[in-house]
């Protein structure tokens, strides 16, 4: 469950962002919406724990992300998010199957050669492990960081524009995978998006939200 209240946040040398309060079921799906610059990123990287509140709260599965020290924070991330970041942070040194067999190591997992794969077969992207990051196309990155992002079967999944360079089938695909990801695990599934394919595949989710955001106080 993801629940927020009286949520704002202000940047150093930005704006301040209001963010409707909002009450999002284990298993339900939210859709943030809104302009670009509203501040649909600046949400997911508070439900992360990426960044503090200015003021309000922020409750993601269980733990009030503004009582968390950056140190805790970090490990709770590990354990609890599947993040799909808009700029993937995809380790350049590491190839593919290192990046991943990295996500389970700093969850503290022992390494799951099985559920490695098949995240990445989901994606289409098995035949890439041996790559690094920069010797693949834009769209097969995203997928990469996705197949990382659902491997652990998180009980929060948050993507940001995971569909902006995909084509319609692998937009498809892995929209798939983080419905039967999320459903799987029961997570809560949270995707910022501009692209009205997300809305349509999720029109008949039973646990649908949408939360539009905007700069004005809410
Ligand atoms: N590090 C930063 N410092 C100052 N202002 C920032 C910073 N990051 C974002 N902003 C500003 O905060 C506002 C919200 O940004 P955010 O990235 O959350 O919006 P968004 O809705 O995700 O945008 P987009 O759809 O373009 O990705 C914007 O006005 C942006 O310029």
């Amino acid at each position: 469950m993801i629940s927020t209240r009286a949520l704002t946040y202000r940047y150093q040398s930005g704006p301040e962002l209001f963010f409707a309060d909002t009450e999002v079921a284990q298993g339900g799906v939210l859709l943030l919406r809104g302009a670009s610059g509203s501040g649909k990123s600046t949400w997911l990287a508070l439900a992360a724990g990426l960044l503090t509140p200015s003021s309000g709260q922020i409750t993601v599965a269980d733990q009030a992300m503004q009582t968390l020290s950056r140190l805790a924070s970090d490990a709770w991330r590990a354990k609890t998010i599947g993040f799909l970041p808009q700029k993937l942070h995809l380790s350049a040194a590491l190839t593919v199957h290192e990046n991943l067999a990295m996500a389970q190591w700093a969850a503290g997992q022992s390494q799951n050669e099985d559920a490695l794969r098949h995240a990445l077969t989901a994606l289409g992207v098995d035949h890439l492990a041996q790559r690094k990051p920069a010797q693949l196309s834009g769209g097969q990155a995203q997928r990469v960081a996705l197949a990382r992002a659902v491997l652990l079967a998180p009980k929060v999944l948050l993507a940001d524009e995971p569909t902006a360079s995909l084509d319609d089938e692998s937009a498809s695909a892995a929209l798939s995978l983080l419905r039967q990801t999320a459903e799987r695990a029961s997570a809560t599934l949270v995707i910022a998006t501009h692209d009205s394919r997300v809305a349509s595949f999720f029109s008949g989710h039973v646990n649908l939200q949408t939360l539009f955001c905007t700069t004005q106080p809410a």
